[in-house]
């Protein structure tokens, strides 16, 4: 089965980290969590001119949270602090000093539409769709990466598809913005749509990311992104929310 999360130097100076657990539709555990900090962190003293975050697989890039472990016997509080560790990640997604790329390998719901929001640019395979499910099955975002969608498209279809929680086409999110470039099957392996990016040096890519940074406000969305991981988790003993995770655990008997 391999690392969890793996890292590796592109000889053309860009860094790549992948979701590597395809069996289980890359949905992030604690573990994942874990190990996706401590790879940032190594990818940031790489002099990278950008980072890649991609899934393994062809399915999805992340199913979102891991529901064994986000599970509905868990208190408010516990959620809380189970929530909170990925939000820390998305956070220094934000902070990296060069642009991150969501390679969008497949689909994405819950937390994984919102590690692809944490990062700057948004790259996907054609036919691929995401979702903000969280309000469908109870909760709202709980990882911060709502309150980055704010940030990221226009609010008000961000309040519309995290409230509707709806799976949205590739092309649709491309028209709103959040998907910037949509890559045909037969093109992804070759990656010549990485081109412009290997192209610049780390020290333009540096002072690209820090004036786009400078745009958001890093202690008022924080203490957003905070708020987001209180609410979510307070919802989290709904009977709501526990009636979809059942369904979800009693989906396959
Ligand atoms: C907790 C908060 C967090 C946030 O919002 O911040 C969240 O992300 S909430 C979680 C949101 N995600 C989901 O609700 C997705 C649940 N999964 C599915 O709907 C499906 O599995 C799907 C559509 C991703 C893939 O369907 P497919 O038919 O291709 O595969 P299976 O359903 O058979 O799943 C294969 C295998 O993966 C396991 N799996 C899938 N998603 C998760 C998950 N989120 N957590 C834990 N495990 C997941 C599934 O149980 C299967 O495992 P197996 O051992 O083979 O039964």
């Amino acid at each position: 089965m391999g690392e969890l999360i793996t890292y590796e130097r592109h000889m053309d100076d860009y860094g790549i980290i992948r979701l590597n657990r395809p069996e289980k539709r890359n949905a992030i555990s604690m573990e994942m969590t874990a190990l996706l900090k401590d790879k940032i962190q190594k990818a940031e003293k790489d002099n990278l001119k950008f980072l890649i975050i991609t899934g393994a697989g062809n399915t999805m890039f992340a199913a979102g949270g891991d529901l064994s472990e986000l599970h509905g016997e868990l208190s408010s509080e516990e959620a809380y602090f189970r929530l909170f560790p990925m939000m820390e990640v998305l956070e220094s997604i934000l902070y990296f000093p060069v642009p991150v790329i969501a390679k969008l390998n497949g689909n994405a719901l819950g937390g994984g539409c919102e590690l692809a929001t944490a990062c700057d640019i948004r790259i996907a395979k054609e036919n691929t769709k995401f979702g903000y499910i969280q309000s469908t099955i109870g909760i709202l975002p709980g990882w911060g990466g709502g309150a980055l969608l704010y940030e990221k498209v226009q609010p008000s279809f961000a309040l519309d598809w995290i409230t509707r929680g709806d799976v949205l086409s590739v092309q649709e999110l491309k028209d709103r913005g959040w998907i910037h470039q949509i890559i045909e099957e037969e093109s992804w392996e070759d990656e010549k749509y990485l081109s412009p990016y290997i192209e610049k040096s780390a020290q333009q890519m540096r002072l690209l990311k820090a004036q786009y940074r400078a745009v958001i406000q890093p202690e008022e969305l924080r203490r957003r992104m905070v708020e987001e991981v209180k609410a979510s988790a307070s919802l989290w003993e709904s009977e709501a929310h526990k009636k979809a995770l059942e369904n979800f655990s009693l989906r396959k008997k």
